[in-house]
């Protein structure tokens, strides 16, 4: 038997689909057919044809990238129970986790409270986790239920954590289980489940009562930060001590500390840390991306994990094992100089069947999504994802010795200043953080001042961040843009695919939410391809793969593709209207068989496409 240690912690493992690539080559071939065909032929035909020709040649370069994307499709395999064995609980490397919420009206706190249980929830040492709570809507109901949810997350862990369950959001898993137990189950887990289920009950009611107005907190009390503001115009809140703790103490808001493990104990819970930056109206916030930037600048402060997951607020974690899942890929010396980040994908529940919106993006993370991890490795969707600290602040992987790129890293250096900005704790941290030196001081007054001010609007300016370190400014879609300024340096990235998957998540299920969407993404990818941070240069001037430019350029030109996909539908009104034609004639077709194959397979395949894959 091999020995254990010996045995990798991940397994890449080639799958080869030949039927599917001689299929590929196929249509490939009828499409180029078709094309010679209209060449050949253009004298005879007018404007139609010309129509019908530029739209296929669109149909047929968006093919040869589509085999390109799936031409190497790679599953992972990850083996946590391994990385156990090679490594004890406390050797584990801390990891910081943000999760991202902006309206309390749209993503209800309900929703919002179930993933941060989740992930408090997740099996690794708790000591070695911090939860970040990022509300751009600085709202006192995601701030309350927060504080609600965790005085149930003292219930719901250790109960989590004894029965070893698996869907770790109370609202699935209460709605799973809808009370029938098995013969197997001890009366002790039934009484402690039936607690639970009226505790999470409980804590439901209160959240709704409180969204339905009759707000139970008291404004003058703890929730005093919250009166009098606007959540697009409010000042660096001061708020001391919510509920507990000391050393995390009348840090900002942002952040206001909900639950701190000051024990650090590893069977306790994580710390739980809500954090609304600041906001002013003539300050341009950056959505998303800023959010994240002072999530990692704070988190730097106070935990400086190297490795930092983030979710959206409405994907909640139904694997407990995802830490150490991405673990298996991202430690050792190996993978520390080549994988930048593990992505898990997105699935969905409760979404509408057969995707009628297409916003469960299967074709990405089903298809090209292992096609892709053949080549540098899946895009950064945003949610789902655990960076490396480290490659969020800049480095890339030739910098082995961080000493090349930062040198005398130190609070003064002005290089790490202009960097990271004017904050001396913070650029110490972020030096600590580059040069792998995870300890942590306890937080001093200074660096609780700090932790306000590397929050606040004004922090920013004049630095590097969403430029050079950070999630990218600049975009919509910052996601993309920040993956593809990872790879631009030469990093892989990992496509975990673990069992059952890591996350679910919401998909809007109405027509108007989905184009909302939809209309957001084409304009965020727009603006990336048009830019630039156009992934041609990182092809020329950087390190990023051919087969990978083709694959963002694929990503990045989704938007414009509906303009072929919609003259190739009005084309045959047009031809009915002016009485022309623009699919060969019957008559044309049986000259040569190669052509009536050829064209009648073309429509066919077309109609195929167009349904497949644009629809
Ligand atoms: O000013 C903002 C705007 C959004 N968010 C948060 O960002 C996340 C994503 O925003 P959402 O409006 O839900 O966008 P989606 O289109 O559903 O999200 C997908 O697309 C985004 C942009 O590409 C990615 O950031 C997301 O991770 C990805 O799930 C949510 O948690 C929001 O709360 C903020 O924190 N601040
Ligand atoms: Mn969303």
């Amino acid at each position: 038997m091999a020995n254990q240690n010996s045995l990798p912690l991940h397994e890449r493992i080639e799958l080869r689909y030949t039927l599917h690539k001689v299929i590929e080559f196929i249509i490939l071939f009828l499409l180029l057919s078709l094309l010679v065909h209209r060449l050949l032929s253009f004298n005879n035909h007018g404007f139609a044809w010309l129509i019908a020709f530029l739209c296929e040649l669109s149909f047929t370069l968006n093919w040869v990238i589509t085999i390109s994307n799936k031409w190497n499709i790679v599953e992972y395999k990850t083996y946590p129970d391994r990385l156990l064995q090679r490594v004890s609980k406390h050797e584990l490397p801390p990891v910081d986790m943000f999760v991202t919420t902006a309206d309390s009206k749209l993503e209800p706190p309900i929703i919002t409270i179930n993933t941060v249980l989740s992930l408090l929830a997740v099996d690794y040492p708790t000591n070695k986790l911090a939860c970040y709570v990022s509300d751009d809507g600085c709202s006192p109901l995601t701030f309350y239920s927060l504080s609600e949810a965790s005085k149930f997350a003292k219930l719901w862990v250790p109960f989590c954590k004894k029965y070893n369950v698996q869907v770790r959001a109370p609202f699935r898993y209460f709605s799973n289980n809808n009370a029938t137990f098995s013969s197997n189950d001890s009366s002790e887990f039934k009484q402690e489940w039936t607690l639970l289920k009226d505790e999470y009950e409980q804590l439901s009611l209160k959240i709704e009562d409180a969204v339905g107005n009759s707000i139970p907190f008291d404004v003058s009390q703890d929730f005093a930060v919250f009166s009098n503001i606007e959540r697009n115009n409010h000042p660096t809140i001061i708020k001391g001590n919510v509920f507990c703790q000391p050393t995390f103490d009348e840090i900002l808001a942002p952040p206001l500390v909900l639950w701190e493990n000051k024990e650090g104990v590893s069977d306790g819970l994580p710390h739980l840390i809500y954090i609304s930056r600041e906001k002013r109206p003539k300050h341009p916030h950056h959505s998303k991306a800023g959010a994240m930037n002072v999530l990692t600048r704070v988190s730097g402060l106070m935990t400086n994990a190297p490795f930092m997951l983030n979710v959206d607020c409405d994907m909640f974690v139904n694997n407990p094992n995802i830490m150490l899942h991405a673990m298996c890929t991202l430690l050792g010396s190996e993978n520390e100089t080549k994988n930048a980040f593990a992505q898990f994908p997105q699935i969905y529940y409760d979404g509408l069947k057969d995707d009628p919106f297409g916003n469960q993006m299967v074709v990405l993370w089903k298809f090209a999504g292992h096609g892709i991890a053949g080549i540098q490795g899946p895009i950064y969707a945003g949610t789902g994802c655990v960076h490396r600290r480290k490659v969020i602040y800049g480095l890339s992987p030739t910098d082995t010795k961080t000493g090349e790129r930062y040198p005398n890293i130190g609070s003064g250096n002005v290089e790490m200043l202009k960097t990271f900005g004017t904050s001396e704790e913070f650029t110490k941290s972020a030096g600590d953080a580059l040069q792998g030196n995870t300890e942590r001081e306890n937080m001093s007054s200074k660096s609780i001042e700090a932790a306000h001010r590397v929050g606040e609007c004004e922090y920013e300016y004049g630095t590097n961040w969403g430029i050079k370190v950070g999630w990218r400014y600049g975009s919509t879609t910052e996601d993309i843009l920040t993956g593809l300024s990872i790879h631009n340096k030469g990093w892989n990235s990992i496509f975990c695919t673990p069992n059952p998957p890591a996350f679910l998540g919401c998909a809007p299920t109405a027509g108007p939410d989905s184009m909302t969407q939809q209309k957001r993404w084409a304009t965020g990818l727009l603006e990336i391809l048009l830019s630039k941070n156009c992934p041609i240069f990182g092809t020329l001037f950087g390190n990023l793969q051919f087969r990978m430019f083709l694959f963002y350029f694929w990503v990045l030109s989704w938007g414009l593709r509906c303009i072929p996909e919609l003259c190739y539908a009005a084309l045959p009104a047009y031809s009915i209207i002016t009485n022309t034609h623009f699919l060969p004639k019957v008559s044309d077709i049986y000259t040569t068989s190669l052509e009536y194959f050829t064209v009648h397979s073309s429509k066919i395949f077309t109609s195929w496409v167009v349904i497949n894959f644009f629809c």
